[in-house]
């Protein structure tokens, strides 16, 4: 049977989008990042994997953090990949392909490592897998700045970087100090995800912040209650309120993603 897509998909599949060289069948690569940690990278990521999926796209998701992945857990996924030929085969639950160093090592095994080593187990990492087609790899990205994420943003070369952010002030100072990195390396930046957008009260700091870095809201997330019973992402958004909120995401998304050259 084939696949239905929406109106925003036809149009994507119809446009040819610059490939990264050094990834095979890959489309596009979306970068979800952030200066603080805990203000929803890998919640976003989840989310927005879902919803290009419910648009009618092949979605990868990556959890790039070595010292704290959890995407597994959030998407419910508890399979390790498998390897074949020396190839890493990212695990596929409900049509996401899902791939975290969670999945690959020990559960109780610490990870210990420097920045030096965790970066260069990330390079001999990405030469050794095999996502198969995708249309977007969403890059679920450690906090802050470090010798990771600047390996990342090398090897990767994202097309698109969506900042996560909460209204809080200290969140807003650590946003800064990655923005300016990637203005440096010239990564287009999509927009500002607003998470936990009703807990805040203070709209004073994030509207200067916006005005200040000259960026736009992509969209906002309010506190998810049902987050407090359950980390399943897939569960969260069962309901049909929660799928018309995933069309919505991905509308807004797909609409960036089409006006960059
Ligand atoms: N909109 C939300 N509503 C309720 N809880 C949320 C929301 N967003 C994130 N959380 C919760 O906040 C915690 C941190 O979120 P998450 O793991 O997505 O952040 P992160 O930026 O990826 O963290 P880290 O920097 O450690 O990788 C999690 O327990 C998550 O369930």
């Amino acid at each position: 049977m084939e696949e239905k897509t929406c109106p925003s998909a036809e149009l994507f599949f119809k446009r040819e989008f610059k490939k990264h060289t050094g990834i095979k069948d890959i489309r596009f690569v979306l970068a979800i990042g952030s200066g603080k940690g805990g203000v929803g990278k890998t919640t976003v990521s989840a989310i927005l994997s879902l919803a290009l999926k419910k648009a009618g796209y092949l979605v990868g998701v990556f959890d790039l953090d070595f010292y704290g992945p959890n995407l597994h857990l959030v998407l419910g996924v508890n399979k390790k990949p498998m390897v074949e030929f020396g190839k890493i085969k990212p695990v596929s639950s409900d049509n996401i392909k899902i791939l975290s160093l969670a999945l690959m090592i020990a559960e109780k095994e610490p990870i210990f490592m420097r920045g030096l080593m965790a970066s260069k187990l990330l390079q001999e990492l990405l030469q050794k897998v095999e996502w198969g087609p995708l249309d977007f790899l969403i890059l679920d990205l450690p906090p802050g700045t470090g010798d990771i994420f600047l390996t990342m943003l090398d090897f990767f070369n994202p097309e698109g970087f969506i900042l996560i952010t909460t209204p809080h002030k200290l969140a807003l100072s650590d946003a800064k100090r990655t923005l300016s990195i990637l203005k440096e390396k010239m990564v287009p930046i999509l927009g500002v995800v607003k998470n936990m957008a009703d807990f805040f009260e203070d709209e004073t700091s994030f509207q200067d912040f916006l005005n200040e870095q000259k960026l736009n809201v992509l969209f906002e997330i309010p506190v998810l209650k049902e987050l407090s019973k359950t980390e399943n992402l897939t569960e969260v958004f069962e309901s049909s309120e929660k799928q018309k909120f995933l069309e919505t995401i991905a509308e807004k998304v797909l609409d960036k993603v089409f006006r960059i050259k």
